[in-house]
């Protein structure tokens, strides 16, 4: 494909590592750095050393501290800041963007005020012909494998496909293998709800509950999942797909997840707050698991795992009674949903 003007917003882990691949595949790159000292630092010695520590990244990457700058002349936008301040990124942006501009985004969450999906807030803010054409980047893509270059799969997702397919072309290559995907409710949905069960996964693994607790998270995890996507108009084969059981088992099972690892740290007795505080990065599972927690009541769903961790974070339920409270739950079918869908 022709080389593109590309801007990447948000030089956390994984804004840092996309505009890497960007500037690997030959684009042009501006990356935005909220502070002004991780855009010097990127500039002057190829670093991030808060959120990358030890990768070198390519010497054709520049950073800024502005945004104005970052975007201004841009044919691609990829927004990587956290779920809770795409919307004020976004609006910053909206007037400095070229009304042929494309714009993806990376976060995995909702916007907790609104309960609203990530694209939703995008469309909100940006102005009409840009907003058209907005999709989402999810999949299992841990941050610090990618930069290393080890194979990975993604998904791109729009309601326009010429858009889904702009992306895939700029940010494929020969270790990061990049799927289209028709839908945008159920890749964003998974791509939330996984870091969840993330976080439930690390915490029962620091209690030491074992691999057939995990195995039962992930599985049961999933099924809550597509519970709540599916009352959301998600097609509930995506939940079979990358950005569903794949995004799953790699945040679950990882060492390099921050929800896992945040988890883990509860398990140890740590509180909510002091668990932020050491992680010193995103846990977008801990907002996630409050939005869920509201979709699911006012969208009459049961979602009992994600029912208990909420317990857990914001009310100091002990994480074990919280294990036995889901045991003793009514005996129940594995498929009831089939079940009930099939009479
Ligand atoms: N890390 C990964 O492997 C993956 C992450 N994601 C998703 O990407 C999104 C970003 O995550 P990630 O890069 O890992 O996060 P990090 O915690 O590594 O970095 C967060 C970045 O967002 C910036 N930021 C924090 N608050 C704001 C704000 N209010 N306004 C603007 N910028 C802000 C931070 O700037 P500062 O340093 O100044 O605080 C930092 O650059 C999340 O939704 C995450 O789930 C998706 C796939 C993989
Ligand atoms: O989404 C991710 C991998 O696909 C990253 O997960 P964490 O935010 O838990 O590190």
């Amino acid at each position: 494909m022709t080389l593109q003007k590309t801007a990447v917003l948000g030089a956390g882990s994984w804004g840092t590592v996309l505009a890497s691949v960007l500037a690997e595949n030959g684009h042009d790159v501006m990356l935005w750095a909220r502070r002004e000292d991780a855009a010097v630092e990127i500039n002057l010695h190829r670093t991030n050393s808060k959120y990358l520590p030890g990768a070198k990244l390519p010497s054709a990457l520049c950073a800024t501290h502005s945004l104005v700058e970052a975007v201004t002349g841009r044919e691609f936008i990829l927004m990587v800041v956290p779920s809770q301040s795409v919307r004020e990124v976004a609006r910053e942006v909206a007037p400095h963007l070229s009304s042929e501009a494309l714009v993806t985004h990376a976060a995995k969450g909702f916007e907790l005020s609104s309960l609203k999906r990530i694209t939703e807030v995008l469309q909100e803010e940006l102005p009409s012909g840009v907003a058209n054409r907005v999709a989402v980047l999810s999949g299992p893509s841990h941050a610090e494998e990618v930069i290393c270059h080890s194979p990975t799969t993604v998904v791109v997702a729009s309601e326009n496909s010429e858009a889904a397919e702009r992306t895939q072309a700029l940010l494929n290559n020969s270790t990061l293998r990049v799927y289209t995907h028709p839908d945008v409710i159920g890749v964003e949905i998974g791509g939330s709800l996984k870091n969840i069960i993330a976080l439930g996964a690390g915490l029962s693994d620091g209690l030491g509950f074992g691999d057939n607790a995990k195995a039962a998270l992930i599985t049961r995890g999933l099924a809550e999942m597509a519970r709540l996507g599916m009352a959301m108009d998600a097609k509930p084969i995506t939940f079979a797909g990358l950005s569903g059981v794949g995004d799953l088992v790699a945040t679950c099972t990882s060492k390099h997840s921050r929800n896992w690892r945040a988890g883990n740290l509860l398990s140890q007795g740590y509180s909510l707050d002091e668990m932020l505080q050491q992680m010193g990065m995103v846990v977008e599972g801990v907002k996630t698991t409050q939005a869920a927690y509201r979709l699911a009541q006012k969208h009459g769903v049961e979602m009992p795992i994600t029912e208990e961790l909420s317990k857990v974070l914001f009310e100091g339920k002990d994480p074990r009674r919280a294990v036995e409270d889901l045991m003793a739950r009514d005996m129940t079918d594995e498929m009831e949903e089939m079940i009930k869908l099939s009479y």
